[in-house]
């Protein structure tokens, strides 16, 4: 009886022996298929990482400086302009290549389509514009461009609704003893937003969207960790809660512009020189709507986000580079003072043309030079649609691929002496905000930003009353970190006054 149960619990440490070795061959054979990933042709030289976590933790590690980030500096260093990795569980090629990059913006729709890993696209929304395609996404596209696209920004309502937010802040700000600069701008520029998008919000809901928007962006590139405590949940929650304020703005706005037709039915009513909420209703309630209910959410919420999170960033490092670099901002002092004594004198109002907006060439050259190292956008996300075959290497269908503007940026073949300050790189190269093989802050190709222009504006307008009327000095922080995302860690303070002369 007893060697029966011997024998028995002797086959048992046998099977359970075997099945254990066949898990650890099926978990080696899954490593082996990570790090070797499927592919018909050769891959881009790189490593995949670690099962399911990939490189991600090394791409989310902060650094000190405005160079490329670290984790695509090493593999550049390592393997070359082109690279193989793996980011929140997504196979993805990095590309510093121009010739790639160029085709990567060029085929968009064709052998490239926007896309963003999961985790981020749950932050910016299933049905923001970035994830449209084909017709859908050109008509949302063009219904932005519309609202704010040169056209329209040379309207004088809108200089004049951007200048009365940089006069005001400007003024309030000078009345207080220290500005966190970044935060500070962060609010103008997104009241500023809220007010073209929207139009007049109560006081209360203007207070908690921008709550909400600011936890959403302080977690915005992190990892994507849902869990209470993690910056990736906080970002989630503020997401949620500026949804619900959307939702009701929106809904409120519908019932106050349909009244009933005569044929029985609801009728939209048409309100001149609206909002952009205004255009966005006209599209919603047409009788076959190419736009969702949720389409219009999302991209609203897109926009509040793209239009307060990069300005304010660009115009913090601006003025801290100005600061940082005196003989810069002499000049671009002389040009706004030449603006101003050149003014007709008896001009009704002293508020800035259009026409003066475009004489602004130092000007334009300091905010080029801004976003070039700011490099706000660290990556731009694209999927291969088919294989694609370039320079010997493969990209296989479905992969990601990042194209990755600081390393064109901060290429000291393209640009000598690449982090220093020099706007006058700029010099003669007016149109440079459509996208280049060796500029692209705001993008490439059909996918190029469509708020270049609005950011321009603004960040043109606050630089001109900042250095004619006001004086500030340095009092803290300004430390710069790369996460990869550009971020003042310790925000930038500064005391700023009216001058007298
Ligand atoms: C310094 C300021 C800005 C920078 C550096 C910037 C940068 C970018 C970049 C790099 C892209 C391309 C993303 C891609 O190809 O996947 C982009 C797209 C976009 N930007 Fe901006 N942006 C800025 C300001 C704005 C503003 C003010 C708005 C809104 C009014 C805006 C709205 C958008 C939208 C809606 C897209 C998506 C376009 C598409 O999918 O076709 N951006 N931006």
């Amino acid at each position: 009886m007893c060697a029966y149960y011997m024998r028995l619990s002797g086959a048992g440490a046998f099977a359970a022996l075997v099945l254990l070795m066949l898990l650890l061959l099926l978990l080696l054979y899954a490593a082996h298929r990570w790090r070797n990933p499927r592919c018909i042709g050769r891959l881009p030289p790189g490593s995949m990482g670690l099962p399911l976590v990939g490189e991600t933790l090394q791409f989310f590690s902060p650094e000190a400086s405005l160079d490329v980030p670290r984790f695509v500096r090493h593999r550049l260093a390592r393997h070359g302009p082109i690279f193989k990795t793996s980011l929140v569980g997504h196979p993805v090629v990095v590309s510093a290549d121009e010739k790639l990059n160029y085709m990567v913006f060029q085929q968009e729709g064709q052998l490239f389509q926007s896309w963003y890993p999961d985790s981020f696209v749950e932050i910016l929304g299933r049905d923001n514009v970035g994830e449209q395609q084909g017709a859908t996404f050109k008509y949302l596209k063009n219904m932005v461009f519309r609202y704010f696209g040169p056209e329209s920004l040379r309207e004088e309502s809108m200089i004049r609704d951007v200048e009365h937010a940089v006069r005001s802040s400007l003024c309030t700000w000078s009345t207080m003893p220290a500005v966190e600069l970044k935060e500070a701008v962060s609010a103008m520029v997104f009241d500023l937003s809220v007010n073209k998008l929207l139009g007049l919000v109560e006081p209360s809901r203007s207070k908690i969207l921008r709550r909400s928007f600011f936890d959403f962006v302080r977690g915005l590139i992190s990892f994507p960790l849902y869990l209470p405590g993690t910056a990736y949940y906080s970002c989630m929650k503020g997401r949620q809660s500026a949804m619900e304020v959307l939702r009701e703005v929106l809904e409120e706005r519908k019932r106050s512009v349909q009244v009933p037709g005569t044929g029985g039915g609801m009728e939209t009513i048409r309100r001149h020189g609206g909002d952009f909420l205004d255009h966005v209703i006209q599209e919603i309630t047409k009788e076959k709507p190419l736009v969702t209910d949720r389409m219009a959410l999302d991209l609203m919420f897109v926009l509040l986000f793209a239009s307060f999170h990069t300005t304010s960033l660009a115009l913090t490092l601006a003025v801290k580079l100005l600061a940082d670099h005196p003989h810069v901002l002499e000049e671009l002092t002389v040009e706004h003072e030449t603006i101003l004594s050149e003014r007709k004198a008896g001009r009704e109002s002293d508020g800035i043309t259009w026409m003066e907006y475009k004489s602004m060439n130092i000007t334009s050259q300091v905010i080029n030079e801004t976003v070039r190292l700011a490099n706000i956008a660290p990556g731009i996300f694209r999927k291969a649609l088919k294989d694609i075959r370039f320079k010997g290497f493969t990209i296989p269908a479905g992969w990601g691929i990042m194209v990755c503007p600081p390393a064109v940026h901060l290429n000291p073949d393209i640009y000598p002496d690449p982090l220093t300050f020099n706007p006058a790189r700029f010099k003669d190269k007016p149109d440079i905000n459509r996208g280049s093989r060796y500029f692209m802050a705001f993008g490439g190709g059909l996918r190029s930003c469509v708020g270049a222009d609005f950011s321009k504006l603004q960040m043109s307008i606050f630089l001109h009353f900042l250095v004619t009327r006001y004086r500030w000095k340095n009092l803290g922080g300004g430390k710069i970190v790369r996460n990869p995302g550009l971020e003042f860690p310790d925000g930038y303070h500064i005391q700023i006054r009216h001058c007298d002369y």
